[in-house]
C-alpha cells in the first residue's frame, strides 16, 4: 500500500448550550484527504481543490499536515508523506472546515503507516491543528468528526470524551448565509468570566439536552437548545439571527442555534417532514435583509471519519 484516501465530515459544534463541549456529525459534506508515500523525509501539500486558491500549502499552517505532523512526532518517525487536499466544505462556515481536512489527513495517514493509533488517540493531533487554524484548540469540531454521532468532551484535562446517545429520526437543516466569520473572530467577542446565574442556566440545559438525547425525548432537546454563553455576544455578529431563529421555529423546528462560531445556524427536528417548511421560512427572512443562504439538511452522521480507498 502506498496511498490512502479518507473522507471526514462536517459537524456542528456547541449545539448551544455546549460550548467546546458538545458537537455532532452531519452526513451532508465532508473534507477528502488523500496521502501517499514520498521517497524523501518530510511532509508535503502537494494540492489543494475546492478552496479557490485560499488555503496554505506552509506545512506549519495547513491543517492536513499541521495533524500528521504531529502524529509522527509521537511516533518519533521520519518519514515522507505527500497531501492532496479536496475542500468539501466552506471555510469560515462554522461547519467544522478546519477540522474536517485535520481529521480525514490523520485517517488517512494513520491507515498508511499501518494504524499506530486507535481512532481515538488520533484527537489530540487534530486538536493541534485546531489551535493552529483559530487560536484554540478546542475538540467539539475534530472529535465528531472523527468518531460520528453526538459527542461530549467532558473534560479537556485529561481529555474525557463520550460519544451520546442519537435518537432515531432526529434531523438536522443548516443554514450559511453568504458570508465568512472565523472563528478566531467570533471567539474574540466572548467573554472570560460567567456569571453564577447564567453558569447554573447553562448547565441546567447542558444536562437537558444529554438528557434528551438518551431519552429520545424531542421536546426536552428542543428545550434545552439554549445557550446564554456565547450566542448573545455572537449573535451580534450575524444578521437576522433573531428573526431567523423565530421564523424556523414556527415552522416546527425543535430549537436552533449558531453552528460552531458561525455564520452558519443549525436547526433540529423530529424527522424530516418539516425540513423544506423550516428552509422556505429561513429564506423568506434572508430574502427580507437582502443576504443569500445555502440550505442544507441531513440525518446526524453516526460513522464520523473513515477510508475510502486504498491503493
Ligand atoms: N486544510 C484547511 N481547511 C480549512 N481551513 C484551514 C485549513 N488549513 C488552514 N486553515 C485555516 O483555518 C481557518 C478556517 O477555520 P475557521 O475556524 O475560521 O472555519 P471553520 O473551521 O469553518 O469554522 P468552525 O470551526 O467555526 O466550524 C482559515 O483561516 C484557514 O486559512
Ligand atoms: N467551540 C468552538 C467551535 C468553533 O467551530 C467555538 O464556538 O469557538
Amino acid at each position: 500500500m502506498n496511498s490512502v484516501k479518507a473522507f471526514a465530515p462536517a459537524t456542528v459544534a456547541n449545539v448551544s448550550c455546549g460550548f467546546d463541549i458538545l458537537g455532532f456529525a452531519i452526513d451532508a459534506m465532508g473534507d477528502q484527504v488523500e496521502v501517499r508515500d514520498r521517497n524523501q523525509p518530510g511532509l508535503v501539500v502537494v494540492s489543494i481543490e475546492g478552496d479557490e486558491g485560499r488555503l496554505p500549502y506552509e506545512v506549519e499552517k495547513n491543517t492536513c499536515a499541521v495533524a500528521i505532523q504531529a502524529m509522527l512526532d509521537e511516533l518519533g518517525k521520519e518519514v515522507g508523506l505527500e497531501i492532496y487536499l479536496k475542500k468539501g466544505l466552506p471555510l469560515g462556515s462554522g461547519m467544522g472546515s478546519s477540522a474536517a481536512s485535520a481529521v480525514a489527513a490523520l485517517v488517512a495517514a494513520n491507515r498508511l503507516l499501518g494504524e499506530p493509533f486507535e481512532k481515538k488517540q488520533l484527537l489530540p493531533f487534530a486538536m493541534q491543528a485546531e489551535k493552529v487554524a483559530c487560536g484554540a484548540g478546542h475538540a467539539d469540531n475534530v472529535a465528531p468528526s472523527l468518531l460520528g454521532g453526538f459527542v461530549l468532551i467532558r473534560d479537556y484535562h485529561p481529555l474525557d470524551v463520550i460519544k451520546l446517545h442519537v435518537p432515531e429520526g432526529l434531523f438536522c437543516t443548516l443554514l450559511h448565509p453568504h458570508f465568512e466569520l472565523k472563528t478566531a473572530d467570533s471567539r474574540s467577542v466572548l467573554r472570560d468570566t460567567v456569571s453564577l446565574k447564567h453558569s447554573t442556566i447553562q448547565s441546567g440545559n447542558v444536562a437537558g439536552l444529554v438528557a434528551g438525547l438518551f431519552q429520545e425525548d424531542f421536546d426536552l432537546i428542543g428545550r434545552s437548545l439554549r445557550d446564554v454563553i456565547a450566542e448573545p455576544y455572537r449573535a451580534t455578529l450575524i444578521p437576522g439571527f433573531y428573526e431567523v431563529k423565530e421564523a424556523v421555529k414556527s415552522a416546527g423546528a425543535l430549537g436552533m442555534g449558531i453552528s460552531g462560531s458561525g455564520p452558519t445556524l443549525f436547526a433540529l427536528s423530529k424527522g424530516k417532514e418539516t425540513v423544506q417548511t423550516i428552509i422556505d421560512a429561513a429564506q423568506q427572512v434572508y430574502d427580507s435583509i437582502g443576504l443569500g443562504v445555502d440550505a442544507y439538511h441531513s440525518a446526524i452522521n453516526t460513522q464520523g471519519a473513515f477510508v475510502i480507498e486504498e491503493n
